[in-house]
């Protein structure tokens, strides 16, 4: 989208211009949205409403871009439009079919001024010409698609792949209700450093701040941000929260820690988990690994500001050759280890729309085969009677529950540790397997998946 400068001087105001350039650099340009809208409202130059009707507007148009193709297709077949009108003319009838209190006529000044400004006159009246025809038309029915799977990836813009991946694990109307849940506006969550009672402490100090937040059900340390940018709080500088999704939260308490163990945390950047086991091992090891330096900047920062860099190492490294030892020799070492593998992401999907419209059976596939590759290297890492908690954020069975299958199937010395319902605070997340699945729709976060295996102890073995 070529920037002209009037343009940028006479929308710098604008909500509707701000967000079309978000939502267009999504689609387009293959940017994040979370990262955007983080970047954005760190230097807003708009009231708070306008905060929030812009992402409103953002994760609205991103998450619902095959229906409103569906709705605006009639209105420009046959006509050759630039990629940015295509997003400024969703963003468009986003507004009319989806938010009310927002005048046609609002609607369409907007967008032609938008038009005119960043592109010329003739451009301004083709928008103007295709919104006024598209809401004197009745809207088109998508009761017409008489195909289940296409008419389910229509109606909640998803690749019709997954559609019928989650079909093939659910009733179609469990799966309407995952699909929906997807179409809501993501939240913020934040996990205290500490116990629960240090939760109530901090979400004090939250609101008499002026933050609106909440207590997450799932997560004994999680907090549910309402509203307010809370990586500007006093909490979050001074070190004593961070940012991470509830159900990921999960899974670093699982791993059984005493406090005193020898630890890896395989795949460890932004550093969410890594911070968290930090916490729990006052007089034990960690060891962070991830493939990417840049990242391991991340886990490296996350873990400083929290005041937890003590007992960690931090290694750039390639977690399926990584060797603990000086002699390169691969050995037992870790009495714990965390693998929260590198995954296709679908349990994502409302706060990266992106992922609905990308991620390929393919990836899938290929990503099963470099977890395995992982997971084989984990099981030579791991002593005797040491615990292996796998995690991924995606929702395929070919990731998750199939991956540690292979585990089992392969090394007979490792045996899965059922997850009891002692463990969690909300038991429907358990599995008849005895592994966690938390999906999208039963608490409104990021799905998960985690798993715990265990090596038997040498004395089983003789
Ligand atoms: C799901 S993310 C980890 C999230 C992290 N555990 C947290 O809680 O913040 C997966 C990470 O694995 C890293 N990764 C991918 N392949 C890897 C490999 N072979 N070895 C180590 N890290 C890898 C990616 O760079 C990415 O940061």
């Amino acid at each position: 989208m070529k920037l002209k400068e009037r343009a940028k001087q006479a929308l710098q105001g604008k909500v509707r211009w701000h967000a079309l350039q978000m939502i267009y650099a999504v689609e387009y340009k293959q940017a994040y949205a979370n990262v955007l809208v983080d970047e954005f409202l760190a230097q807003s130059p708009l009231n708070e409403a306008d905060n929030r009707l812009l992402v409103q507007l953002l994760y609205g148009v991103l998450q619902r871009r095959y229906t409103l193709d569906f709705y605006l297709q009639p209105f420009i077949a046959g006509r050759k439009v630039e990629p940015w009108v295509e997003s400024l003319l969703r963003m468009s009838i986003f507004q009319k079919v989806y938010l009310d209190r927002i005048p046609d006529h609002a609607i369409v000044a907007e967008a032609v001024d938008i038009a005119k400004l960043n592109g010329h006159r003739a451009l301004g009246n083709f928008v103007n010409g295709v919104l006024r025809n598209f809401f004197r038309t009745p809207l088109r029915s998508l009761a017409d698609l008489t195909d289940t799977t296409e008419r389910l990836s229509i109606q909640y813009s998803i690749q019709p792949w997954i559609v019928d991946a989650l079909l093939a694990q659910f009733s179609q109307a469990e799966v309407e209700r995952l699909l929906e849940s997807l179409l809501q506006t993501p939240f913020v969550s934040a996990r205290v450093k500490g116990t629960p009672a240090d939760r109530e402490q901090v979400m004090q100090d939250l609101k008499a701040e002026g933050y609106q937040v909440s207590a997450s059900e799932l997560s004994p340390v999680g907090i549910r941000v309402l509203s307010g940018n809370i990586v500007e709080s006093a909490a979050f500088s001074q070190g004593q929260l961070t940012i991470q999704d509830e159900s990921s939260q999960l899974v670093a308490p699982l791993g059984q820690l005493h406090g005193n163990e020898r630890v890896l945390d395989a795949c460890s950047a932004p550093g969410g988990k890594a911070t968290h086991i930090a916490s729990l091992l006052p007089g034990g090891e960690l060891t962070a690994l991830d493939i990417s330096e840049r990242k391991l900047q991340k886990v490296h920062d996350n873990l400083a500001r929290m005041d937890l860099l003590d007992h960690v190492q931090l290694f750039a490294s390639d977690a399926s050759k990584f060797t603990p030892s000086k002699d390169g020799s691969s050995q037992a070492f870790y009495d714990r280890i965390y693998l929260d593998a590198p995954c296709s992401g679908l349990g994502l999907m409302r706060r990266k729309p992106d992922i609905k419209y990308t991620k390929t059976p393919a990836d899938v596939t290929a990503l099963a085969k470099v977890q395995d590759r992982l997971l084989d290297h984990m099981v030579t890492l791991l002593k005797p009677g040491g615990y292996l908690v796998y995690s991924t954020c995606t929702l395929t069975r070919e990731e998750n529950e199939a991956r540690v299958a292979y585990v089992l199937e392969q090394y007979p010395k490792m045996e899965k540790v059922e997850i009891q319902a002692d463990e969690v605070l909300k038991p429907e997340v358990l599995t008849e397997a005895g592994d966690i699945r938390v999906w999208p729709q039963q608490f409104g976060t990021d799905g998960f998946y985690i798993a715990r295996l265990r090596k038997k102890p040498l004395e089983v073995n003789n």
